[in-house]
């Protein structure tokens, strides 16, 4: 468990509970743009506004944010519409220039928190200073770089501090932008329990037609809040378009979606204590079987060693790969969770016969 000291999320006059909701264009573009779409996202109920000002982009010629002349817009923003505002810092400057504009709340990115020189030039620029800070999951998908750039921001002072979900980079082709990858996330409220988690559909999902989903996935596992990108014209934004929906759209979803409570203590026991003792026996039988498929696993080890064959065999491997996915539909199970878990098994079984095979050599 890794100890952080914190202070539950709010800002002057707001306590920020569960949903936490904030939203607004992926970039401010002009000042109309931003003082329109904040006027519409706050007459939907939203009371956290969202623009990034400063926008890394990854190849270089695309929109790289308005830079500081953009923050008297927030400012105004602040002032016509009673939104608290946030943007994204990436540097030093970043922090000074938002904090004398009076910006609420500030967010670390997602290729930012990758890079911990980065990360500890913000945290320095935020010694002393309590407003909530949020941080992005690093691009790559490494929880403890994750937990590090939190760390750091812990250690300047700062106790109110949540992080965000944005899913992960991957070379694997998925319907996502990035992939959510919730094992990670999940992970860190294990590591953490007391950090607010706040997921970005947006980010995820690329595209306004999947942000449903996964906002409502978010919710059901207990998670925070979540931001969303909204334009008041979204097929016209500079960038990220395809991704923005607009504040009517947003309501639309946030209205849909159903809020659970996380505390089992006062619903009807009986049924959920069965259904897991159900699970624990499964679980065990799942075990012994693991434990005999791994002895086959050494005695095939202990023949490869006799016959000095490898370990690794391809072929196979292609072949029982296949024919668990082909089986797959057969037991109603999803044909990614059985690659990966015979990928794992597979993993396993090599290691275990690296072990048998090379014992003698006094290495393992
Ligand atoms: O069939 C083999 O040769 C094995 O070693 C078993 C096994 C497996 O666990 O299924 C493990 C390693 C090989 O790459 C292929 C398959």
């Amino acid at each position: 468990m890794v100890n952080l000291d914190l202070e539950p999320l709010s800002l002057p006059g707001l306590e920020l509970k569960r949903p936490i909701i904030i939203a607004g264009p992926c970039s401010a573009e002009t000042e109309e743009q931003v003082l329109e779409t904040a006027r519409q996202v706050a007459a939907q109920g939203v009371k956290l506004f969202r623009a990034g000002i400063w926008k890394p982009r990854t190849r270089p010629g695309a929109f790289e944010g308005v830079g500081s002349i953009g923050l008297p817009w927030l400012k105004r923003v602040k002032e016509e519409t009673g939104l608290f505002v946030g943007t994204e810092v990436a540097t030093g400057h970043h922090v000074y220039e938002a904090l004398k504009h009076g910006i609420d709340i500030l967010w670390i990115g997602a290729r930012t928190s990758a890079n911990p020189f980065a990360v500890q030039e913000v945290a320095d620029a935020l010694q002393g200073v309590n407003i909530p800070v949020l941080v992005k999951n690093p691009v790559n998908p490494d929880l403890e770089l994750w937990i590090g750039a939190i760390e750091r921001v812990n250690r300047a002072g700062v106790k109110k501090i949540a992080a965000i979900h944005r899913g992960f980079s991957s070379i694997d082709k998925s319907e996502y932008r990035n992939h959510p990858q919730w094992q990670i996330p999940i992970e860190l409220r294990r590591r953490v329990p007391n950090l607010p988690i706040i997921t970005d559909p947006s980010h995820i999902t690329g595209k306004r037609e999947l942000l449903f989903d996964v906002m409502q996935e978010a919710m059901d596992l207990n998670f925070d809040g979540l931001i969303i990108e909204s334009h008041m014209c979204p097929e016209k934004a500079w960038s990220d378009a395809s991704q923005q929906c607009t504040p009517v759209q947003l309501k639309e979803m946030l209205d849909k979606l159903v809020i659970r409570h996380h505390n089992i203590g006062d619903t009807p026991r009986v049924t959920l204590d069965q259904l897991r003792k159900k699970i624990d026996s499964l679980d065990v039988k799942l075990l012994e079987l693991m434990k005999e498929r791994m002895a086959v696993s050494e005695a095939i080890g202990k023949y490869k060693y006799e016959n000095n064959i490898t370990i690794l065999q391809t072929r196979r491997y292609d072949e029982v790969m296949k024919d668990r996915i082909e089986k797959a539909a057969k037991y109603n199970l999803d044909n990614e969770f059985v690659e990966k878990m015979f990928e794992i098994i597979h993993e396993e079984s090599i290691h275990r016969q690296s072990i048998v095979m090379n014992k003698d050599l006094g290495q393992k």
